[in-house]
């Protein structure tokens, strides 16, 4: 056994993320850690206006941006909540229905070509050692899509490309997170709501919207974002997959820690990891 000390190197390898990695979203009532794995899943998210959705966000995004096996495609109705990850992302579309749409038909057809694919080699779901990227599809905020902008036909083109997305995305390695300060029932019907495996309620004003995010009969359980004191923004309650909701306090990105995560994932992107 030698007893010499290596010279510490004076730079380290660092590996990039993976979206088969859990996701970091930020701690529980009771310390711990909330991590989870978000591929095979899609996430909703409602709460009302500053209630910490964007901040949430920016944590899952930041993840897709040092995954080097994600690539991003970011929808961002008020463009500047997710403006800026747009040098990493793969497609951004700020608040423009018609790119909204074109963006959306071309995921649809990413998607057939994934089954027609996986059926061709008589698979179910793509997996960490295919050739192709997770998808990670961001939408802030629904409701500027689905209700607000573009003409009758262009909304409901919108929301029908999206639940498809998000109906079938899951197997073919495309997650969908989608947030929206509007949880009302016009805006994230059941049947749509149903679709998302993972729901994460911030502040609401009213129980009913709490259930729209959530799910109905939780506030009568005593599981209400409307009980969540406006001033606690970031605390929201996450429901996974059929338990219970818990309790929790997003983790937090300031600008400048964006900043250098653009940065660093800008470079992890360009050269994939290297020492
Ligand atoms: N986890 C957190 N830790 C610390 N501060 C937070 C957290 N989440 C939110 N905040 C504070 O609340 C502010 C509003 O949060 P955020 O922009 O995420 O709200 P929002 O729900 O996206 O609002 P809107 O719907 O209007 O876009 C943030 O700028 C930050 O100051």
């Amino acid at each position: 056994m030698s007893t010499t000390t290596a010279a510490a190197p004076d730079r380290y390898p660092v590996a990039s993320l993976s979206m088969y990695d859990p996701v970091h979203l930020g701690i529980d009532e009771y310390g711990y850690s909330v991590d989870t794995p978000i591929v095979y899943r899609q996430l909703l998210m409602g709460g009302e206006p500053g209630s910490g959705k964007s901040v949430e966000l920016n944590n899952i995004v930041a993840h897709g941006a040092l995954s080097t096996d994600c690539s991003m495609w970011l929808f961002d109705g008020k463009e500047v909540e997710l403006g800026m990850w747009r040098d990493v992302a793969d497609v951004f579309v700020g608040p423009n229905i018609t790119d909204a749409n074109k963006r959306l038909r071309q995921l649809q057809c990413e998607m057939n070509r994934r089954y027609a694919e996986l059926a061709r080699v008589n698979r179910r779901k793509v997996i960490a050692t295919d050739p192709v990227p997770v998808i990670l599809c961001v939408i802030d905020e629904v409701a500027y899509y689905s209700v607000t902008t573009g003409t009758k036909d262009q909304r409901e083109e919108f929301m029908i490309l999206l639940r498809d997305v998000i109906a079938r995305g899951r197997a073919a390695g495309i997650i969908v997170v989608a947030a929206t300060q509007r949880p009302s029932a016009d805006i994230i019907p059941t049947s749509l709501r149903d679709l998302f495996g993972y729901r994460l309620a911030f502040r609401c004003t009213t129980d009913s919207s709490s259930d729209i995010i959530l799910s109905v009969g939780w506030a009568k359980q005593g599981y209400s974002a409307k009980d969540i004191a406006p001033e606690d923004r970031g605390i929201g309650l996450l429901l996974a997959e059929g338990g219970t909701p818990r309790r929790m306090k997003s983790a937090y990105l300031s600008d400048s820690d964006i900043y250098g995560l653009v940065e660093y994932a800008r470079q992890l992107r360009r050269t994939g990891w290297s020492a």
